[in-house]
């Protein structure tokens, strides 16, 4: 196989993830990053973020010699016949994406290289972005190179069986040869390979993102309907995902979507469509409805309790999502202030992602060292994120632990009948609410 020095800038998610994978499929990887703090941990053998199968995977290569780490770009650069952007863009302010990080890594490539080299873009950015990086280093630089957009598609928590077993992997480039030396040093992964063109290749991951945010803001406004109207969410996406055309993913109603990438992606997308005049009203639609989701389970417990004011909350799960600790954008955030605003008493619990989480939430919350603790006398509980721990909790022990259960669902985990036998106060998503106390009358 082609074997090839490589040098990944930057070891968050994708950074961590790409560099890893590279070297377990026989590359020779340096990874850099400004943070010092992390490459010592990366030294030491620690994986910075939690991630199942990670740190085996990153262990095994550096031992082999065939990953390190580094705060040099200058030595990470050295000798790479191909050097990974996987930098953080977020947001700013008014919801472009902040492209300082990659300017920044543009410049010390502009610095440091020496022989011809392939830049490879795997950070999502705006469309025409590589075209200005080529531009600015055509400005800077007599060394030859070629940039190349290759986007991540990893979801957070199933990371490295989305590395090694995605759908696709996506090469935009505007040179033969780029695209056949990417191709070729990605073979090893048997994923199948689309090549494109630059800009579509940077329009591909907006669009895909934008897609998925949009079929669960749409399953999410049916749920909406389904409880009006007294119709099940789950029964009706089952339906709708058996039509191979819809498919069954990405149709599981809730509190809505946060992460590091969908609201992000979606607010950047609208405003790269304004740049060229474009009002993308569906997408508009799309993040408004997530909003009101987030909020959702606040509003039925003031509906239930008519006010707030001094009720004891116990708040399961603060991850965006299950099997990582990354809190950004997560509705567990919202939920918290709002709950908190309302005058209620919060006392919160995550299996991974609590350190994060007492960074984020205003300082009213509390936390506890266990989901029996943080329910233990509560008023009511939310579950938040679906956590495996907390899908086995039975109704009973919900029945047990709260002082008068009432338990707000915003990931749909429990059985309603089992809800119901149990005697509890439940809501979910778009499913039947159950009324324990008005049945019994
Ligand atoms: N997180 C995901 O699941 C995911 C999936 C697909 C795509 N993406 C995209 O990939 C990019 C990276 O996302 P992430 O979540 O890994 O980001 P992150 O913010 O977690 O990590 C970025 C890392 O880059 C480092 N860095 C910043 N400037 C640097 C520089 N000049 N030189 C070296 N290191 C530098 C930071 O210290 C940090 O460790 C983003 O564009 C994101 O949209 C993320
Ligand atoms: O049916 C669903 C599926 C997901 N979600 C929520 O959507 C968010 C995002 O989930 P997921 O897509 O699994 O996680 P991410 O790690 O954010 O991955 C997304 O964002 C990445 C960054 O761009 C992309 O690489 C991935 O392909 C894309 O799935 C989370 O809050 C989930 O709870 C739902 O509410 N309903």
């Amino acid at each position: 196989m082609l074997s090839k020095n490589i040098a990944v800038v930057g070891t968050g998610y994708v950074g961590l993830v790409t560099g890893v994978a590279l070297s377990e499929i026989g590359h020779t990887v340096t990874c850099v990053d400004v943070d010092e703090e992390k490459v010592a941990l990366l030294k030491d053998g620690v994986s910075p973020i939690y991630e199942p199968e990670l740190s085996e995977l990153m262990k095994k290569n550096y031992e082999a010699g065939r990953l390190s780490f580094t705060t040099s770009h200058r030595i990470a650069f050295a000798g790479a016949d191909a050097i990974y952007i996987a930098v953080g863009t977020p947001q700013n302010e008014d919801g472009t994406a902040d492209l300082r990080f990659i300017e920044s890594v543009v410049r010390n490539i502009a610095d440091y290289i020496t022989k011809y080299v392939v830049i490879v873009t795997k950070s999502t950015v705006p469309v025409g972005t590589n075209h200005h990086i080529k531009r600015y280093l055509e400005g800077e630089t007599e060394v030859p190179f070629d940039v190349v957009s290759n986007p991540e598609f990893l979801r957070e928590g199933s990371a490295i069986q989305d590395t090694f077993d995605g759908d696709r992997i996506v090469i935009g480039a505007d040179t033969e040869m780029a695209a056949t030396l990417l191709e070729e040093m990605n073979e090893p992964f048997g994923i199948p390979i689309f090549k494109t063109d630059v800009r579509s290749a940077e329009m591909i991951k907006y669009a895909s993102n934008a897609f998925l945010a949009t079929k669960i803001s749409f399953v999410n406004e049916i749920a909406t309907l389904c409880e009006k109207l007294e119709a099940n969410v789950e029964d009706v996406a089952h339906g709708m995902g058996l039509d191979k055309r819809i498919g069954e993913k990405f149709l599981q109603a809730g509190i809505g979507y946060g992460g590091s990438c969908f609201p992000k992606d979606t607010n950047a997308l609208v405003q790269i469509a304004g740049n060229v005049e474009h009002e993308f009203t569906l997408l508009k639609a799309v993040i408004e409805v997530n909003y009101k989701q987030q909020r959702l389970l606040v509003e039925k417990a003031k509906q239930h309790f008519g006010s707030l004011r001094g009720k004891r909350i116990a708040l399961l799960g603060t991850a965006f999502k299950p099997n990582t600790d990354d809190m950004r954008e997560a509705a567990s955030t919202v939920i918290a202030e709002e709950l908190v605003l309302a005058g209620a008493q919060v006392v919160a619990y995550d299996p991974i992602a609590m350190a994060q989480a007492k960074v984020e939430f205003p300082e009213a919350v509390n936390f506890a060292e266990s989901a029996e603790a943080a329910l233990d006398g509560a008023d009511a509980a939310f579950l938040v994120t679906e956590w495996e721990e907390f899908k086995v909790i039975k109704a009973n022990h919900y029945v047990k632990l709260l002082k008068k259960p009432v338990l707000f669902d915003g990931r749909n985990c429990y059985n309603l009948e089992e809800m119901k036998r149990a005697g509890l106060d439940y809501y979910s998503v778009g499913r039947p609410a159950v009324r324990a106390e008005r049945e019994m009358v």
